[in-house]
């Protein structure tokens, strides 16, 4: 597959001011502010090939949007190397702008005072779109994103989901190559969600556009993207499909037993006994690849098994733990 993204060994570090408490805290804040490095980005390196889709995961202030911005040209990496379509972003801005498309969830780049109709014909002259290109590629995303009933109305009056649909649309309008999207689905309601998730899926599988998104949104990833980029305090933690994450951090299923009655000592090969009482326990089973029926044949209790329950830790559990495991 071609690589038409690549990050080698970013870093991006910002200076941000500590604020001095006190009168001359206040006077040092104005004249010789005290400052200190904020690591946003560390050290990451990853390709993207044409026509893959990805999501970019992690907590608030994990980096995302920072590498975001370096990828666009909006930021400068502070070392490393960035490279979209074979140009620097930061030096080829207006180059690099021309093929791609960039939503920031939270920062419209509609025209606030004009009909969303205005807003599309500004960008087909900025980006140059033929008119030809531009009356099928309208037509095709105001179906796709359910626009028409709003179509002439000013951005201003529009709802958040409303106008995320346009949002996204006008970024498509000029067909560029590659979509970012900095947390496309943030506010939205269920229903809204739902028509952005499956739009940029099909988007990225019919029309191949390479799909970045950033999110703190699992079911984002799960429906859009097959591959999930993560990263915590500015570091890679994980680079792979969706359903290596569990193998990567080791995430242990659980298992519930039911006894007839008290059971007394019950010991299970391998398996570690987290608790329970009355006639229950419950295991945490070893990642050794022994199967349930390998584990239950060993088992020893003093009273009859009424009931098994097996529970797979679901991904948003394993990144939830994992969080929660570093503070
Ligand atoms: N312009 C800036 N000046 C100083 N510090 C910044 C700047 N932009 C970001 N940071 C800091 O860099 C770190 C990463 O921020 P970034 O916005 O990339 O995180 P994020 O993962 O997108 O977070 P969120 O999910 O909250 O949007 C944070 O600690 C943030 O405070």
């Amino acid at each position: 597959m071609l690589s038409i993204i690549s990050a080698k060994s970013v870093s991006k570090t910002f200076s941000q001011r500590v604020p001095q408490p006190g009168l001359v805290g206040a006077l040092s804040n104005f004249i010789a502010p005290v400052t200190k490095p904020v690591h946003a980005v560390e050290q990451i390196s990853f390709t993207i090939g044409a026509g893959e889709a990805v999501g970019y995961l992690g907590p608030n202030g994990a980096g995302k949007s920072t590498m975001i911005k370096m990828l666009t040209g909006i930021l400068m990496p502070t070392s490393g190397e960035v490279s979209v379509l074979g140009r620097r972003p930061v030096e080829d801005r207006i180059a690099n702008a021309r093929e791609i498309g960039v939503v920031f969830g939270q920062r419209t780049q509609l025209w606030w005072d004009l009909p969303l109709a205005e807003s599309f014909e500004l960008h087909r002259r900025i980006y140059r779109v033929s008119d030809v290109a531009f009356r099928i590629n309208r037509a095709e995303l105001v179906e796709m994103m359910q626009l028409s009933s709003f179509i002439e109305r000013p951005v201003r009056q529009l709802s958040l989901g409303q106008r995320m649909r346009a949002e996204i649309a006008m970024a498509l309008m000029h067909e560029p190559k590659i979509l970012f999207l900095d947390e496309p689905t943030i506010g939205l309601d269920v229903v809204a969600k739902d028509v952005v998730r499956k739009f940029l899926a099909r988007t990225n599988r019919e029309r191949g556009t390479t799909i970045i998104l950033t999110t703190h949104d699992l079911q984002d990833i799960e429906e859009i993207c097959p591959r999930l980029i993560m990263v915590d305090e500015g570091r890679l933690l994980f680079d792979g499909p969706l359903a290596e994450l569990r193998v990567t951090f080791g995430a242990r299923r659980r298992l519930t037993l039911e006894f007839d009655g008290e059971p007394g000592a019950v010991s299970l090969a391998g398996a570690e006994l987290l608790g329970g009482e009355g006639a229950v326990r419950e295991f945490l089973l070893a990642d050794d690849g022994r199967s349930l029926i390998d584990l239950m044949g060993a088992l020893t209790a003093r009273a009859a098994l009424r009931d098994v329950r097996l529970h797979e830790p679901g991904i948003e559990e394993v990144i939830r733990t994992h969080y929660q495991a570093r503070g």
